[in-house]
């Protein structure tokens, strides 16, 4: 068959690949093209954040932390690394409803927390480079026979002109695409630091004056973060870089130096629950994978393996 995707962020290519590999013909439209789009500024570890229904999250994450690991061990060229790390809190939490899909998932002992938190949990993830990993994508793609062409479309009708079969990964895009008054930005901004100060990741979700979390790479590290629902601004804010250094501090080892060496700023596409699904109408499908929240990079194998099943189920 052959397949339009709409859409070349981490969303778009993965389906690409996946449903080459099923032996469908596809091209991928887009009107941004890495390095452009918001997977571009994605931190990126593996973890389920701010993407619903839980159940379903839980399947594609599961799914797509198997891929990642796997590609960290076969592929160095795709950008991933499995990194250990922690999550912190300050008060007593359960373990996560997610702890099944991490293999080695555990408490942390007090000595793996910053000084001051009392709870935690340790584990590795995934961690995904993506300036490196969107480009092995599409060459990946590429090399599979798919095209991928720079192209704006304004409904799904301009894509069904070319074939009865479209995948739709727009994002935020797909408000404009389908009319999809749900979805919500998540803005959040991120600061690139070298040498990395640390070779372990650390989330804190609950520090009073905001989140902070620390993801090492290779070569440097990402230092986050923010989640401001309902504010569109790709204009980066000095004040906040400011406040994510201040939050950092405590979780790095004391006298860490490094420089800030860019500050971005990115639209999580926002979503009550992530939509994958098929509608149908006469002859022409359009298969939906879209509204990731946090996650889109955690729940990209899951998620695109789901668009396969049901391109198989839907369309003729
Ligand atoms: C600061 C920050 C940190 C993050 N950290 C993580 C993390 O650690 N782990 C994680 O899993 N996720 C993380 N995310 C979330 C992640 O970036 C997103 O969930 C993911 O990038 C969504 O991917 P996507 O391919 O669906 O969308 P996008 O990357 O936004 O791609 C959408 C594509 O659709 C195209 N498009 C839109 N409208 C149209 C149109 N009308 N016509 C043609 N093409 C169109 C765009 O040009 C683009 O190519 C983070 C996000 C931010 C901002």
């Amino acid at each position: 068959m052959f397949i339009v995707i709409l859409g070349s962020g981490v969303s778009g290519l993965t389906c690409g690949i996946r449903l080459l590999e099923a032996g469908h013909s596809v091209e991928v439209w887009a009107r941004e093209l890495p390095p452009r789009t918001t997977s571009d500024v994605a931190a990126a570890v593996w973890y389920p954040y701010r993407a619903w229904p839980q159940e379903r999250v839980n399947v594609w994450a599961k799914r797509t932390y198997g891929v990642l690991e796997s590609l960290s061990r076969e592929r160095p060229d795709a950008g991933i690394l499995m990194i250990p790390g922690v999550e912190v809190f300050r008060r007593h939490v359960e373990d996560p409803w997610w702890r099944d899909s991490v293999p080695d998932f555990r408490r942390a002992r007090p000595d793996e927390l910053p000084p001051g938190l009392s709870e935690g949990y340790h584990f590795s993830a995934p961690v995904i480079e993506m300036p490196r990993y969107l480009p092995f994508l599409m060459e990946r793609l590429r090399k599979l026979g798919g095209r991928i062409v720079q192209r704006e479309v304004r409904s799904l009708e301009e894509a069904w002109a070319r074939t009865p079969v479209v995948v739709n990964c727009t994002a935020l895009g797909a408000r404009e695409v389908v009319g999809d008054e749900t979805l919500f930005p998540i803005r959040g901004e991120v600061l690139r630091v070298t040498p990395p100060p640390t070779g372990r990741f650390i989330f804190d979700d609950e520090c009073e004056q905001g989140i902070a979390y620390v993801i090492p790479r290779s070569r440097d590290c990402i230092l986050g973060g923010t989640v401001d629902e309902g504010n569109a601004s790709l204009v980066p804010d000095p004040e906040v870089a400011r406040g994510i250094l201040e939050r950092n501090a405590p979780l790095l080892p004391p006298g860490a130096v490094f420089e800030v060496v860019e500050h971005k700023v990115g639209l999580r596409p926002g979503r009550p629950s992530v939509r994958v699904e098929a509608e149908v109408s006469g002859a022409r499908v359009v298969v939906h994978d879209y509204g990731h929240g946090g996650a889109g990079v955690t729940l990209s194998w899951g998620c695109a393996e789901e668009v396969v099943t049901l391109v198989a189920a839907h369309a003729r």
